[in-house]
């Protein structure tokens, strides 16, 4: 695994004329990780369908490391070096934690016994690998979340979108996560996206944080300049944005 640069210029994407995401552009650099945040509704999720190949953007282009990915299908996304989580985890019922991983990781090793070798070995990583005959469905919150991080590595991605994995987690397990995803950062070089509400994670993991509101993006910069950013203030405390 290493990392790849993400690059959108100027995507938009409106559904019936509702503009969801208008003119965003911003870069991820290769083996960064870097935020996507703003209110409920402001475009983020789009924003990673867009990347991921759920939704052709209207206008703009999606690069990564130098080659268009905007418009071709998830599963090309995927072949290309995309692996995303889901904001509604929603595991394979009926399979048991291995076997959900193990479905991620036939993406590149189509032998059985090779996938399902390197899902265990995820499984270890993220300190699922005792509950791995559990069944999915049979997980609490926390460890679905870390299933589902499990299955978007196993597709051994270049780039890891990640959608508010840390929504619901208690502290000691936003750390947990946070630390994992730190550690996975610096061994991998794999580069990563995170739409995160939990402050706190933001703020220990991304170099760079992008905020979002109305689908447009209102402003960029490392986390000590995104806290004082009026603009940024303004959208969270509910006040009127400036003129
Ligand atoms: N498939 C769709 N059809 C119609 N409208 C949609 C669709 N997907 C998103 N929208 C609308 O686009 C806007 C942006 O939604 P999106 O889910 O991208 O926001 P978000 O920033 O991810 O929000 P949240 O933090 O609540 O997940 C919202 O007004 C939403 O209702």
């Amino acid at each position: 695994m290493s990392g790849a640069r993400l690059e959108l210029d100027g995507i938009g994407k409106s559904f019936r004329g509702l503009r969801a995401v208008h003119d965003v552009s911003f870069d991820v650099p290769a083996g960064a990780i870097n935020a996507l945040i703003g209110p409920n509704g402001a475009g983020k999720t789009t924003i990673f369908n867009m990347i991921a190949g759920v939704y052709r953007p209207d206008a703009g282009s999606v690069r990564l490391d130098g080659r268009q990915i905007s418009g071709l299908r998830p599963d090309l996304v995927c072949d290309a070096g995309v692996g995303r989580t889901f904001q509604i985890v929603k595991p394979f019922k009926g399979l048991s934690v291995l076997e959900n991983v193990t479905v991620g990781a036939l993406h590149r090793r189509p032998r059985l016994g090779e996938a399902r070798a390197y899902a265990a070995d995820i499984l270890m990583q993220l300190g699922l690998h005792d509950r791995r005959h559990q069944a999915a469905e049979s997980l609490t919150l926390p460890d679905r979340k870390r299933l589902e991080v499990a299955r978007a590595l196993a597709t051994e991605p270049k780039l890891l979108l990640l959608d508010e994995v840390m929504a619901g987690l208690r502290p000691t397990e936003i750390d947990v996560m946070v630390s994992f995803l730190q550690d996975l950062n610096r061994r991998t070089g794999l580069t990563i996206l995170l739409i995160e509400h939990v402050m706190r994670a933001v703020m220990a993991l991304a170099s760079n944080i992008v905020v979002v509101s109305y689908g447009e993006k209102i402003a960029e910069g490392t986390p000590a300049e995104i806290a004082r950013h009026q603009a940024v203030l303004d959208v969270y405390l509910g006040e009127p944005e400036p003129a």
